[in-house]
């Protein structure tokens, strides 16, 4: 059968992205290296035409962890932006009695349906530079591992890509997280969003088209050095307690990602207070001038231990919640090898 018989070209474009294997790079064109890959890439192709399940599969973990994850998230965006919370257990207290469980629940829908596609530019485009910048395949890159370096600069690319996707969905989140009136009773005046699209529509109303987009040149900087750190840290943790050339086991996955997840949220929280707070200014909160004015004047009126908040809560979702992602995607890219 010919190749081309396999698989459309959309399709072909949409499993290159999500299944992080490139058919070719265009200096390898003619080359051996080339017809290699594409034949890799057509077996591949066809096993998830024929088992579509499996490309589900990435995709159901993250929003398991997403929707038990929510809570917590709710809790320290609150935490970061508003002053009327004493701690945690005030925070969830405080939500519970005037919102009900719901409250918790604010602003998950935009997470949801982002979620595929974050993760998938993220471990997509980290897998694809890692091809790029060391030209060994995911089979082979056990018996030659890449560097260091290699794994922190394609880690940080995937931060950053992931970061631009992620910016206007994690805005319209913070925003309905912190809206605090209980659910709408007969007679009470409505909260200012009545939901995802009323939000979106409001500030792009109020605010412009870069309404969407406050806070996210904050979120990039959060989001590429501790991704790239993210990357090195699950690396680091794998080859240590495996023998080499061999696979890791999955308790090394689940320890190696739940740690690498707990590392890269306590280096990102401070970025992440700052983020959070940009997001929320152009509401009724002052507007900053920018990512070091923010900073700078959330430390003097607040003192430094503003940069640490929500850091508790960060690491601790961060484990349960990273330690099942990394073991989806060793699990996907080993049954689509
Ligand atoms: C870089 N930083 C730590 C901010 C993000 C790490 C992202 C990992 C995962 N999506 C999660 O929600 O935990």
């Amino acid at each position: 059968m010919s190749r081309h018989s396999l698989v459309t070209p959309k399709q072909r474009c949409t499993l290159t992205f999500i299944c992080s294997k490139s058919p070719c790079f265009p200096w390898e064109r003619g080359s051996e290296k080339r017809r290699w890959r594409e034949a890799a890439f057509d077996s591949h192709a066809e096993s998830c035409r024929k088992q579509p399940w499996r490309r589900r599969v990435l995709k159901q973990p993250g929003a398991v962890g997403l929707v038990l994850g929510h809570p917590f998230d709710t809790v320290k965006v609150r935490l970061q932006t508003q002053t009327a919370y004493r701690g945690i257990v005030d925070c969830v207290v405080k939500t519970y009695r005037h919102e009900s469980l719901l409250g918790f629940f604010k602003g998950m829908s935009f997470p949801i349906v982002s979620i595929a596609v974050v993760n998938s530019v993220l471990f997509g485009v980290y897998s694809n530079t890692l091809l790029a910048l060391t030209a060994t395949s995911h089979q082979e890159r056990r018996a030659q591992p890449p560097s260091y370096t290699q794994v922190f600069i394609a880690g940080c690319t995937g931060g950053f890509l992931q970061a631009c996707c992620l910016a206007p969905f994690d805005l319209v989140k913070v925003r309905l997280q912190n809206q605090t009136e209980p659910r709408a009773q007969l007679g009470s005046p409505p909260p200012r969003y009545r939901g995802p699209v009323h939000c979106v529509a409001s500030i792009f109303r109020e605010e412009g088209p870069r309404g969407l987009f406050r806070g996210a040149w904050a979120l990039m900087l959060r989001d590429t050095p501790p991704l790239g750190l993210y990357f090195v840290t699950y690396e680091w943790l794998c080859r240590q307690s495996t023998p080499d050339g061999q696979n890791p086991s999955s308790a090394t996955v689940l320890v190696a990602g739940g740690f690498a997840g707990t590392t890269s949220w306590m280096i990102a929280t401070p970025l992440d207070v700052i983020k959070s707070r940009m997001q929320m200014a152009g509401l009724k909160q002052r507007e900053y001038r920018g990512v070091l004015d923010c900073i700078v004047s959330s430390a003097r009126q607040e003192g430094l231990g503003v940069f640490f908040r929500g850091l508790t809560i960060n690491s601790a979702r961060a484990f349960p919640v990273n330690a099942v992602t990394f073991l989806s995607y060793e699990y996907l890219l080993h049954s689509w090898a």
